[in-house]
């Protein structure tokens, strides 16, 4: 695959709905070779912001990937300039095997009868997203009984497929067991060499283990940014994860 190493970089992006400003002047950037976090409490406006980048909801400021603006551009056309995304709730076809689900994903025009047959031959973006994500023993197994985890999983081969050059994974280890969590972790890590990763989380532990930077929100602002030790160590955000009803106890985050 040969995603071209461009940063996804946010500048004073603004989201408001009926008056309600649920984004606010939020900037930040995310490179490939690493990891990057967006982190807060429920309602610090993460999810909008991934909304706003790829066309779902309208924003102002500016949201670049190279040289493209990609604010204003409706969602397909965001996904043509190679951003992808997942979503909390797996969006994979459920009835179709995982082969056929990354046929569709790499537009192989093909007849839904020829989709439905089993294939020989299979093309090298495909072979490598398997092996990535470690799906290559389950090509015949309909989506819909994979494991949760597989099932991120074979999004994010789709995604793959598609050479994104962006993946924005909205709670990508929601319901996942410790090993799927370590898995996914590991494979944000190979992804990320050459594509910006961007991870909204609620899992600290997920998080402490396997960001590089991270960036903090919350009602819709950026409180901090920095290295996973040094939003830990930011008084704000200790404030914030003590005494903000729905975010995680101290404890649990580590602070
Ligand atoms: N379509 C919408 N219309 C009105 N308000 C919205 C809409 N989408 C989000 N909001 C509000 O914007 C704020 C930010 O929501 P958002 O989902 O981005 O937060 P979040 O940080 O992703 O939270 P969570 O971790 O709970 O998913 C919330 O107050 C939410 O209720």
């Amino acid at each position: 695959m040969t995603a071209a190493q461009e940063s996804l970089v946010v500048t004073n992006l603004r989201v408001e709905f009926d008056g309600f400003v649920a984004v606010d002047g939020v900037s930040f950037d995310a490179h490939p070779g690493e990891v990057r976090f967006l982190i807060g409490p429920n309602g610090a406006g993460k999810t909008t912001c991934i909304d706003a980048i790829t066309g779902l909801s309208k924003g102002t400021g500016s949201a670049t990937l190279g040289a493209q603006e990609l604010l204003g551009k409706p969602a397909h056309k965001t996904v043509r300039l190679g951003v992808g995304r997942t979503f909390q709730t797996a969006s994979v076809f459920e009835e179709l095997t995982v082969m056929q689900n990354l046929d569709i994903a790499a537009g192989l025009h093909r007849s839904s009868l020829s989709l439905l047959r089993a294939r020989r031959g299979r093309d090298s973006a495909i072979e490598t997203a398997l092996a990535e994500t470690g799906l290559s023993h389950e090509l015949a197994t309909p989506a819909g009984i994979l494991s949760h985890g597989q099932k991120q999983w074979l999004e994010i081969a789709m995604l793959l497929v598609q050479d994104a050059k962006v993946l924005l994974l909205d709670e990508p280890v929601a319901g996942m067991s410790l090993d799927e969590r370590t898995a996914t972790g590991e494979l944000l890590g190979r992804i990320a060499a050459n594509r910006v990763v961007l991870v909204v989380e609620h899992d600290m532990d997920f998080m402490r283990r396997f960001a590089t930077r991270v960036t903090v929100l919350h009602q819709g602002k950026v409180l901090s940014e920095g290295s996973v030790a040094e939003v830990q160590a930011d008084p704000r955000v200790q404030a914030v994860y003590l005494g903000t009803a729905g975010a995680e106890p101290l404890a649990t985050i580590g602070m």
